[in-house]
């Protein structure tokens, strides 16, 4: 049975038993370019505290650096250090887990913030906007298996179209070697407070024609944990993951022996949380993570 958090005792208890906490971004701290309400109050409460503090999003659109920058424009700190996102964990699993061949190249269905951390690694990969929409069967026919495509990465696009997932097929199918990973699967995305087809609605279209699974990277799949506890040395007893959608964020916290806190202002509802069908259950509950800014600040 999820606690909900409501009164300034239970807050400040929740606070006091963790020093680390990770944020999911997208429908806890923003909606798309507009900061959920006291959100930026209850970070610098949070470090004023002495807690650290971690973003970890499976937006892929953006690279970490293009990430402080959103941040600052939201009037929030955050240094590159802080933000783990789907991109970034693509390219350290290219790059560190499978020393992704340096005569290889990645072929990417997504966005800017692939091709930036890809970029960083020192990985070769193609230009997406260069695969434009407008195609006909000559174009379909010219698409051939390619022995430099060394991986196929699914990330969040705005602009897929045929021409990509042809390539995409092509590549996969015609070289089982050609490894098929995506940032992430989440079938929808949050924005302001509606939802719209996710990356995983990418992925499936892929998954559906070449009838293979890729390697998820991002949460709730384990190895973006494994990355963030190697590289921050996280005592998992006392983080919280703090996320808005029960089936990502808090399986994330669940499954990787984390505390979990679900707010309210994404994609779960209070009545799907209630709902018996699902099994996945956070620790806690609040109606936005704002609801910290009750806690006791006479310890700073
Ligand atoms: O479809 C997607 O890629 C996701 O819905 C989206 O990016 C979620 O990001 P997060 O909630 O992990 O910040």
């Amino acid at each position: 049975m999820a606690t909900k958090l409501t009164t300034r005792e239970a807050v400040n208890a929740f606070i006091d038993r963790h020093d680390t906490f990770l944020f999911d971004c997208d429908g806890v701290l923003w909606y798309g370019h507009t900061l959920i309400p006291g959100v930026d109050k209850t970070l610098e409460l949070l470090r004023r505290k002495g807690k650290r503090i971690l973003f970890v999003t499976n937006n892929s659109t953006q690279s970490r650096q293009a990430y402080t920058k959103k941040f600052e424009k939201l009037g929030l700190s955050a240094s590159e250090n802080e933000i783990f996102g789907s991109s970034y964990a693509a390219a350290v699993y290219l790059q560190k887990v499978v020393d992704f061949p340096a005569d290889k190249q990645v072929y990417v269905i997504g966005q800017a913030g692939i091709c930036d951390e890809l970029d960083a690694a020192s990985i070769r990969h193609n230009n997406p906007a260069d695969d434009s929409s407008t195609i006909d069967w000559e174009g379909v026919e010219a698409i051939t298996p390619d022995p430099n495509i060394g991986a196929v990465l699914v990330g969040f696009d705005m602009e897929i179209n045929y021409r990509k997932l042809a390539k995409a097929y092509v590549y996969l199918a015609s070289n089982p070697g050609c490894l098929f990973l995506a940032t992430n699967d989440d079938a929808s995305f949050p924005h302001h407070g509606r939802t719209f087809p996710g990356t995983g609605s990418m992925v499936a279209a892929i998954k559906g024609c070449t009838g293979r699974e890729p390697r998820v990277l991002g949460k709730p799949h384990q190895t973006m944990l494994d990355c963030i506890v190697a590289k921050y040395d996280l005592d998992r007893t006392r983080t919280c993951m703090v996320g808005d959608r029960l089936n990502t964020d808090i399986q994330f916290g669940v499954q990787g022996g984390m505390s979990t806190l679900l707010v309210l202002t994404g994609v779960t509802s209070e009545q799907e949380l209630h709902d018996a069908r699902h099994n996945i259950t956070p620790e806690y509950y609040a109606d936005s993570l704002a609801t910290l800014n009750m806690a006791d600040t006479a310890d700073e």
